[in-house]
Formats: structure tokens, C-alpha cells, sequence
């Protein structure tokens, strides 16, 4: 198992960020939505993450044909029908690859086995497995469809009315692409909007996704193929999250964030550091699918302590991140409303918490949250749990004290080269 040792940060830095890894979200949306077109995709800039890696693995097993020019420009060539694979299709890590893919597969004729390594296979699948069955989608798995490997035989599916109890985008997505293949209008309502990628790219391709005034989001079936994808993915707002707390936690420090997305479903952390005192700007460049610019983030002074208690759908994956900002904050922070951080990569509560602890930090567990006294952040061995953003959560409040971080291979699931960016604020020794 690898480990990585970060040395304090022994002058203040003023970068510009302009090799963050691009969008995962998208990366994932591109893999998977260029098979419902007739056309070759031209996706630039697509994340080269294992997660994301997974997906376009996946899509070729379906039968799309994955050109790659010199400037790493993609070109996906949908098959006429999707194919079905003479093997197992291996999500890695990605709760996002899988959830979407089920939803994506349940409709078309075909047998199909999803799988992925030992934290996704513990991780509950029935938020999609469930709603898809009940629209007649033929799906098996441990604990009635919970957990993967999942079977699923792809056969018609109903149209539908669903309400879902969670603010997911993954729920979200599955229903949708499901719906795509149904036999009739479906509506899908969430209580609080959750991350719009699917519902942008697909309407940007051609497909009817529309919300009504009472809030569903209603999906025609497709009568014929969506135009191809023309993008240019984005650099990722969470993996770039990280430097931003970098910068807003190291005296004196700025970043430059170029070309990330600003969708409003993603940049809430960014709200949250402004909040608790760091100089935040924005520039919005360009919209195209989504509107993109450039964040700028500075140390403005000691940060102040911060409730988050809604619109945690908008910077769940952030929280990590924001838990070492709020650990260096005057005052106690708390988060609530955030359950669904105990079914990430691992139990997000649980893994923050304790790596406060060991840091010196006071920190207390609520079911659905934490709260974190701010104080002064001490070196400690932190073990990521296999977790990309413990690891680089951890790796960034190193940049204050030094950290030894151990199980580090899982941040290529989602920004391969950020212990790269990271040696170029700090010494970094593996
Ligand atoms: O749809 C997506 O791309 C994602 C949705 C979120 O999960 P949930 O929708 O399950 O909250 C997020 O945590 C994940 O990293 C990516
Ligand atoms: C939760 C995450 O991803 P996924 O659900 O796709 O594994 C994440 O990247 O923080």
C-alpha cells in the first residue's frame, strides 16, 4: 500500500491552476451518453481517472468504437444497437459508473453483469435497483439487488411517476436514462435539485427533459437517436476544491482556478470558505452545456466557524475538504442533513472524524453530520480508508503541519495528478 509524506508549506504560493483534473461528473455523462447517438462524440479533455476510465471501458464493451488523437481528443463511435458484452463490465470505484449504468442498461434486450471493487460492492445500489424494478427492469444482486455484483436482463420498461426520498444525481440520472427507453412521458421529482449534468448534456443533445411548474422533471422516450456530444469537459469544482482550501488555510496563499464549471450544483463549498472568511471570486467565461470560468480563491485571514445544513446535495463530495478548513477555524462548525456521507467511498463521518482526532482536533460524530471545534491542526499518520478525498482532504491540512498519509493509489480514481500540483506548493515524498 503506498504512503505519501507532505511537508509543511514553508512560503505562501500564488498559482494558477491550470492542469486540475477535468470534470468527473461529466467525464462519466460522456462515456455513457455518446452510445445514444448515431453519430461520433467529440469529447476534449476527458477525465483520465480510473473511475472515469471504467465508464468508457464499459462503453466499448457495448460496442462504441474510442478514438484518441494527439491532443487526447476523444472520438466515441456509438454502436448501431449496443452490444451484449461477453464479460463482466467493472465499475472500479465508481458509484456514479454503476448507478448510471443500471439505469442506462435496465431497457436495452440483453444480459449484463455490473461490478466494481470491494468499496463499491459494499455500497447500496437498491436507491437505483429498487425504483428500476418497480418499472419492470429485471435486476439481481446480494440483499435483493443492494449490492453488486448486480445481474440485470434489459427488457421493456414502464413509463413513470417518481418521487425520490433522496437528493441524489445518481438516482436521478439512472430514472432518467431509464426513462429515455420507456413507453411513455416519465416524471421524476427529487425535493431538493441535485447536481444537473445529465438533465443539461441530454437536452443539449437533443432529448426532451423539461420541469413543470410543480417541479418534476419530465422525459420523453427517445423516437430516434440524439445528436452527438461536442464538449469540451470542464476542469472538475471538487477536485480543484482542494487547493482552494489550500489557499484559503496557508497565510498569505492565492489560486487561480481557470476553466472550471460554475454550475450553481457544484460550487456551494466555494459559498461555504467564502462564508467563513476567504477572499472568493468568480468569473463566468463561456456556456456551453454549462456555464465555465474561473474561481479565485485567497487566504484572507483566519477563517470563522460555519453551520451547513442545506444544500448539501450541492457540496457533499466537498465536505471532507471543507472539514480540515473548518478545523483550522475560531469556533465550533457543525454539519447536519449529510447522512449521505456515510455511503461514499467510505463512511465519510466516521473517516473525517477520526482523522480530526488524530490530528489533534476536537470532533464529534452526529448520525447524519459532525462538529469540529477549530484549533491548531497537528502531524498524525492518516489512513485513507481507500478514499480519494480523505486522502487528499488530509494531504492539503499537511500543507500546515505535515502529514503521512497512508493507502494513496485511490486518488487516481479521480485526479491522477494532484500530488503533482501538490509538489509544486510543497514537498511531497513518497
Ligand atoms: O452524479 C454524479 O456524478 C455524482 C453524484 C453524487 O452522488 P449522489 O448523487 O449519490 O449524491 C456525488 O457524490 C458523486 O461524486 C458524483
Ligand atoms: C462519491 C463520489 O463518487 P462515486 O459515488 O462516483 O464513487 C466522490 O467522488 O466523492
Amino acid at each position: 500500500m503506498s504512503r505519501v509524506l507532505v511537508s509543511p508549506c514553508s512560503q505562501p504560493f500564488d498559482t494558477v491552476l491550470d492542469t486540475i483534473a477535468p470534470d468527473k461528473s461529466i467525464s462519466h455523462r460522456c462515456a455513457m451518453f455518446s452510445l445514444f447517438s448515431d453519430r461520433p462524440s467529440t469529447v476534449r479533455n476527458f477525465l483520465k481517472g480510473e473511475d472515469t476510465l471504467a465508464s468508457l471501458s464499459i462503453a466499448r464493451q457495448l460496442g462504441a468504437e474510442v478514438e484518441e488523437d494527439e491532443a487526447g481528443t476523444l472520438r466515441i463511435t456509438p454502436p448501431v444497437e449496443l452490444r451484449e458484452p461477453d464479460d463482466i463490465l467493472d465499475c472500479g470505484n465508481a458509484g456514479t459508473g454503476m448507478r448510471l449504468y443500471c439505469g442506462l442498461l435496465a431497457g436495452v434486450e440483453g444480459s449484463f453483469v455490473l461490478t466494481g471493487d470491494r468499496y463499491l460492492r459494499s455500497r447500496p445500489m437498491k436507491r437505483v435497483t429498487g425504483p428500476l424494478q418497480s418499472i419492470g427492469a429485471k435486476i439481481d444482486g446480494r440483499e435483493e439487488g443492494n449490492l453488486a455484483p448486480l445481474h440485470i436482463r434489459g427488457g421493456k420498461l414502464k413509463a413513470f411517476r417518481y418521487e425520490s426520498p433522496i437528493d441524489s444525481a445518481q438516482v436521478k440520472s439512472a430514472m432518467i436514462l431509464a426513462a429515455l427507453r420507456g413507453d411513455a412521458p416519465s416524471y421524476y421529482r427529487e425535493n431538493f435539485l441535485s447536481r444537473d449534468h445529465t438533465e443539461r448534456m441530454l437536452r443539449g443533445m437533443g432529448a426532451s427533459i423539461e420541469t413543470d411548474a410543480e417541479g418534476w422533471i419530465v422525459v420523453k422516450p427517445l423516437t430516434k437517436p440524439l445528436n452527438p456530444l461536442d464538449i469540451t469537459v470542464p476542469a472538475d469544482p471538487s477536485s480543484a476544491f482542494f487547493f482552494a482550501v489550500a489557499a484559503a488555510i496557508v497565510p498569505g496563499a492565492k489560486v487561480r482556478i481557470p476553466g472550471v464549471t460554475l454550475n450553481p450544483t457544484r460550487i456551494e463549498a466555494y459559498k461555504v470558505l467564502e462564508a467563513m472568511g476567504a477572499a472568493v471570486e468568480y468569473a463566468l467565461r463561456e456556456d456551453r452545456y454549462e456555464p465555465i470560468g474561473e474561481i479565485r480563491v485567497a487566504y484572507d485571514g483566519r477563517l470563522s466557524a460555519v453551520e451547513v445544513s442545506h444544500r448539501i446535495a450541492w457540496l457533499i463530495d466537498e465536505l471532507p475538504a471543507l472539514a480540515v478548513a473548518m478545523a483550522t477555524a475560531e469556533g465550533v462548525s457543525r454539519v447536519r442533513n449529510a447522512a449521505e456521507l456515510r455511503v461514499k467511498e467510505s463512511d465519510r463521518i466516521a473517516t473525517v472524524v477520526t482523522a480530526l482526532k488524530a490530528c489533534g482536533i476536537e470532533a464529534e460524530e452526529y448520525p447524519d453530520g459532525y462538529a469540529i471545534r477549530g484549533g491548531t491542526l497537528r502531524r498524525a499518520v492518516i489512513d485513507s480508508h481507500g478514499d480519494h478525498r480523505i486522502a487528499m482532504s488530509f494531504a492539503i491540512a499537511g500543507l500546515l503541519c505535515g502529514m503521512e498519509i497512508e493507502d494513496i493509489d485511490c486518488v487516481a480514481t479521480s485526479f491522477p495528478n494532484f500530488f503533482e500540483i501538490l509538489s509544486n506548493l510543497t514537498e511531497v515524498t513518497r
